[in-house]
């Protein structure tokens, strides 16, 4: 049952959640052990043992023949969903590019900052239990419109064929290179390398726990995006709300994994109360256990104030997603302060976001929206400045900055300078 919760109820149940997210590091730790010491041996061992899959040398990488043929096995209208979804996310993405920007001080100096892509990217594509062609276009096409050069994807194997709808996702990416290996040994493999998979500079992608913290182990050396775990939703509702869809849109992040958290903050006490009837029924037909244990064991509603109230709580939990049902919800924006994604009045149903609306899916949980944020372009690109500086710049400059140099005791930084001023200028202005 969906239960009724104290304020403190509540933040224990959240510290109780992140801590057996924590037990999971040792299992983790041995793994990546595995996969240093034994490559591919060792993915094939851990792939029998937690997949349940018997791969071999030749099994790990994907034919790429499967995935140009992938068309043929999906339904005409999932193949027009996932090309609008592919439009729409890359359109965004296009969108929100970020740009160049150079410009000159006083002195006819130019500085800016540039973007430049990543070069190699792996990505995680979760398939554990779902099959998720939405996040094979969550997590790729930011790094196609962002310009990376190689991308390399993996995924759980599966006794069964891989899903079509998968492949196709894959296919409209261009990516052909494919590993069948999923888990935190996924991420190791991409992290150090493999004798088949080859190590990237970045691995992006959500997943469980034992991915999310892979990803955690890995960071540094390689570059991660963020903490993208277990999902989690808080709705915030008012009594302008149905009951019914605010039922639904808990349970759709509940059905994700038994370690999601779906919290409902209502000052409605016959809302809540309607809310935890209908998502009696429905779990009835739905027949998940794992929303069942998720909405029993890590969710919960509690009565609030007011929207402010609610809004405060929201920012502690700091949540991947957050839905204002509620009246002229706009109003509410200013005050939030951490979450992954904001959805705005009652059409805006989380699970819209999940697949189609634009901005990618892939978001921060387990309170890391506090201090990180969504997938997004400018995590396959770095940003470099540049600097030119003029005769006339350096003349006005130089001085200040041999001043900072002998303060910090590093004569040789204050020599670069000295050996430059006007009288041993060479006469090779910069053009700009
Ligand atoms: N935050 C986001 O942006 C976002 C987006 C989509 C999905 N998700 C989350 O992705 C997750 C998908 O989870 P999933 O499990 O279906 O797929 P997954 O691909 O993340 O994990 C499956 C893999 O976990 C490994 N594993 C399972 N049990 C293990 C154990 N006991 N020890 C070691 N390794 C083990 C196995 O190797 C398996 O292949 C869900 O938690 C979902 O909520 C998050
Ligand atoms: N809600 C997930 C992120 O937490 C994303 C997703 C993919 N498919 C369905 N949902
Ligand atoms: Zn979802």
């Amino acid at each position: 049952m969906f239960p009724v919760l104290t304020e403190s109820e509540l933040f224990s149940r959240l510290k109780k959640r992140a801590q057996n997210f924590e037990k999971v590091r040792d299992a983790v730790k041995k793994i990546k052990e595995m996969v240093l010491s034994s490559g591919d041996d060792g993915l094939i061992k851990l792939t029998y043992e937690l997949d349940g899959v018997n791969l071999n040398m030749s099994t790990i990488k994907f034919p790429p023949r499967e995935i140009e043929e992938s068309e043929k096995f999906i339904s005409p209208s999932l193949k027009k969903a996932l090309d609008l979804a592919f439009e729409r996310i890359f359109d965004f993405h296009e969108k929100m590019k970020p740009q160049n920007k150079l410009f000159f001080d006083s002195y006819g100096n130019l500085m800016g900052k540039i973007y430049k892509p990543i070069d190699s990217v792996g990505v995680y594509i979760p398939g554990g239990s779902a099959a998720y062609p939405s996040s094979v276009l969550m997590n790729i096409v930011p790094a196609l419109v962002a310009g990376v050069n190689k991308i390399i994807a993996v995924t759980p194997p599966k006794t069964e064929p891989m899903n079509p709808a998968v492949l196709y996702a894959l296919k409209l990416c261009n990516v052909k290179e494919l590993y069948t290996v999923g888990g935190a040994q996924a991420i190791f493999a991409l992290a150090y390398g493999t004798e088949t998979i080859p190590r990237v500079d970045k691995i992006v992608g959500p997943g469980n726990v034992y991915v999310s913290e892979a990803k955690r182990e890995v960071s540094g050396v390689v570059g991660i995006d963020s903490f993208a775990g277990p999902s989690e939703v808080v709705v915030i509702a008012d009594s302008s709300a149905n009951p019914r869809w605010v039922a639904a849109d808990l349970l759709a992040q509940a059905e994700h994994d038994e370690n999601a958290t779906s919290i409902l903050l209502s000052c409605d006490d016959s809302l809540i109360e309607e809310v935890r009837v209908t998502l009696q029924s429905f779990l009835a037909t739905l027949e998940s256990e794992k929303a069942k244990l998720s909405l029993f064991n890590w969710g919960g509603a509690l009565k609030v104030k007011d929207i402010y109230e609610a809004i405060e709580i929201s920012n502690r939990i700091a949540p991947e997603h957050l839905e204002l049902m509620v009246k002229s919800p706009m109003t509410y924006v200013e005050y939030i302060k951490n979450a992954g994604a904001v959805f705005l009045g009652l059409f805006s149903a989380e699970a819209l976001g999940d697949y189609i609306m634009g901005p990618s899916h892939v978001l921060p949980t387990s309170g890391t929206s506090r201090f990180s944020s969504g997938l997004s372009t400018e995590d396959f690109m770095k940003e470099m400045s540049l600097i030119s500086a003029t005769s006339t710049g350096f003349l006005a400059l130089s001085h200040h900055a041999g001043e900072i140099a002998k303060a910090e005791g590093l004569p040789a930084h204050r020599l670069s300078l000295q050996i430059r001023n006007g009288r041993e200028f060479t006469g090779c202005e910069p053009r700009h």
